[in-house]
């Protein structure tokens, strides 16, 4: 068992989901690897709450992409020296940083295999990933309700500026987590 078992987060890899975990990949905003290892793990509150959101989404036709979940506070440090906006990245400080705690996940939803268009790209820091954008077309506002109504339902709150970040509620309740394996 190592340290994030002991301390309650659970293995979400076999979970019914799709991967692309952006960040141990060069495909990222920072255009570098942030971590090296691939890590599909969640608290188990999250992890419990996320198991029935993939279920509301096969209900609805759809499967989920995770493109992460938990991060190190040293993963949310690099972010942070290279965008110092909270309104896009947590401030490993004095920040909420639900992924380093575990209860975080950025995702989106696919059909047939295939990303729905939710009007702007995974991790596009500006006007057009709001949830309340005015410059996204009608069926991509559906999609992004579409996704909400699966993560609002299964206990996950949202976030203003970006579509694909969800989060449960009372963070404080969760420790900040520092990780290498
Ligand atoms: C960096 C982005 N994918 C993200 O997760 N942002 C939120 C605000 C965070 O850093 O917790
Ligand atoms: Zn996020």
């Amino acid at each position: 068992m190592n340290y994030l078992d002991k301390i309650g987060f659970q293995d979400i890899s076999q979970f019914q989901v799709d991967f692309d975990i952006k960040y141990s990949t060069t495909d990222n905003f920072v255009q570098q690897k942030i971590y090296d290892q691939d890590f599909k793990m969640l608290h188990k509150d999250a992890a419990l709450r996320l198991e029935n959101a993939t279920l509301y989404a096969k209900t609805l036709g759809y499967k989920i992409k995770i493109f992460d979940a938990f991060r190190p506070i040293s993963a949310q440090r690099k972010m942070w020296n290279i965008v110092q906006n909270p309104d896009y990245v947590s401030n490993p400080d004095t920040g909420p940083c639900c992924h380093c705690r575990g209860i975080a996940i950025d995702l989106t939803l696919t059909k047939d295999d295939i990303e729905i268009d939710m009007g702007s790209e995974f991790d596009f820091f500006g006007g057009l990933s709001h949830h309340d954008s005015k410059d996204i077309t009608n069926k991509q506002r559906e999609s992004r309700i579409i996704l909400a109504g699966i993560m609002s339902i299964s206990g996950f709150c949202s976030i203003r500026t970006e579509w694909w970040h969800y989060q449960l509620p009372n963070y404080q309740n969760y420790e900040k987590i520092e990780y290498n394996p």
